[in-house]
């Protein structure tokens, strides 16, 4: 656990959730709490003023429902940063009946510990269709960048893939199905919900950006259009290191959905992928170190019962390891590194990689937690892509 003027942060395996909330409680903090937990795409979030939960969000649930459902995340990790809250209290009980009523629901049975099989089932009534397409949702808390707001009917393209496009906006309401088109037909990859944002990293670098994929909106949809000036001023002040360790999580997103598609047309081959790499890291490491490729190539892959499934190629400029601040599911915990035999890695300081993240815009934060997440998803989707879009 680290303690500064601005922030708390730890592992909920060392420092519970409820020793967290009488913390926060305790010492009268006014900020916002964010939970990650390795198997939900988006972080939880509860916020506090002058030591009260007033409010609190995870998956589709807001307020006491939301904070309940936390309790179950046993595993992962947590951050305090303080912070203005606006947000107004719609949270009601006290801590203490919160903490005790958590708990005691939690040992009942009544609050589902968040594992590996309870990751991303949805209900029916966030879909039009009742798939069972994982849903990424995202707190929308960044108002202050929406220049514009936009209706797109159902069944309509917001993006379309291979279009140029540079801007990014975000979903304020409703739903839309990430389509990857491949020369036989679109394999449906997830499902993007409020709060997600549209557009990729990359069009951040580059003024000729294309989009990876087509977006078709699932019932209407309300799009808030960014304001890209100040997203691109923001961005470019950032250290190159933090931009290209951004742009290498962006590729993760495109490598990780092409893998989803190779699995849906059948030329995934794995043997062809791992030929001539080593085993650089094992998943399950305890390794909290992270690198720069300076040169070789690394394979990330999830190790699952039916066999290894790579989710991202990397090379020189990309970035491999442990990035607390970057959580895409990955290595150490959630994948294990193949490398060639001429890898040259250059270790990385987290340290001020951290601070540059915190230091950075909320809307730069935003847009690297939700690329995280949506790597997280589609990971999890390529590993279990029959179950994930088979119609019910
Ligand atoms: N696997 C994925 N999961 C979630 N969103 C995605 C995925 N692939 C692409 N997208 C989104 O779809 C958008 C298509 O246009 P962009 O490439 O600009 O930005 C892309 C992302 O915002």
């Amino acid at each position: 656990m680290t303690v500064d003027t601005s922030a708390l942060s730890g592992n909920l395996e060392f420092l519970t959730l409820p020793d967290v909330l009488q913390l926060l409680h305790t010492n009268t903090c006014s900020g916002i709490l964010r939970v990650k937990n390795p198997y939900t795409p988006t972080p939880g979030v509860v916020y506090f003023n002058k030591g009260a939960a007033v409010d609190a969000l995870a998956e589709d649930k807001s307020g006491i429902e939301a904070l309940y459902e936390l309790f179950g995340w046993v595993e992962g990790t947590f951050t305090f940063s303080t912070e203005k809250v606006t947000a107004s209290r719609v949270i009601k009980a006290g801590m203490m009946e919160i903490i005790l009523d958590g708990t005691r629901m939690l040992d009942d049975g009544k609050i589902a510990k968040k594992g590996p099989e309870e990751a991303f089932i949805q209900d029916d009534q966030n879909t039009t269709d009742g798939s069972n397409l994982p849903v990424v949702r995202r707190p929308i808390s960044n108002y202050s960048y929406v220049l514009d707001e936009e209706e797109v009917a159902n069944g309509k393209n917001i993006v379309t893939q291979g279009r140029h496009g540079d801007w990014i906006c975000v979903m304020l309401d409703g739903y839309a199905d990430v389509i990857r088109q491949t020369p036989k037909d679109g394999v449906t990859i997830t499902r993007l919900g409020p709060g997600s944002l549209i557009g990729n990293i990359s069009s951040l670098m580059s003024t000729k950006s294309v989009r990876t994929a087509t977006l078709v909106a699932r019932g209407r949809v309300a799009l808030g259009v960014l304001d890209m000036q100040r997203i691109h001023t923001e961005f470019s002040i950032l250290t190159p290191k933090f931009r290209s360790i951004a742009v290498s999580l962006d590729k993760r997103l495109r490598q990780a959905t092409d893998t989803v598609v190779d699995i849906h047309l059948k030329q995934l081959n794995v043997k062809e992928v791992l030929a001539g790499k080593r085993l650089l890291m094992e998943q399950g490491s305890t390794d909290e170190q992270a690198h720069l490729i300076e040169e070789g190539d690394v394979c990330v892959v999830r190790k699952t019962k039916k066999g290894p499934i790579p989710l991202a190629f990397l090379e020189k400029g990309d970035y491999v390891g442990n990035i607390p601040c970057i959580n895409t599911g990955h290595e150490p915990s959630g994948a294990a590194l193949y490398a060639t035999e001429d890898v040259k890695l250059a270790p990385l300081d987290l340290e001020l990689v951290q601070q540059e993240y915190d230091e950075a815009s909320p809307m730069i934060r935003a847009i690297l937690d939700h690329v995280a997440a949506c790597v997280s998803v589609t990971t999890l989707i390529a590993c279990d892509f029959e179950k994930m879009t088979r119609k019910r």
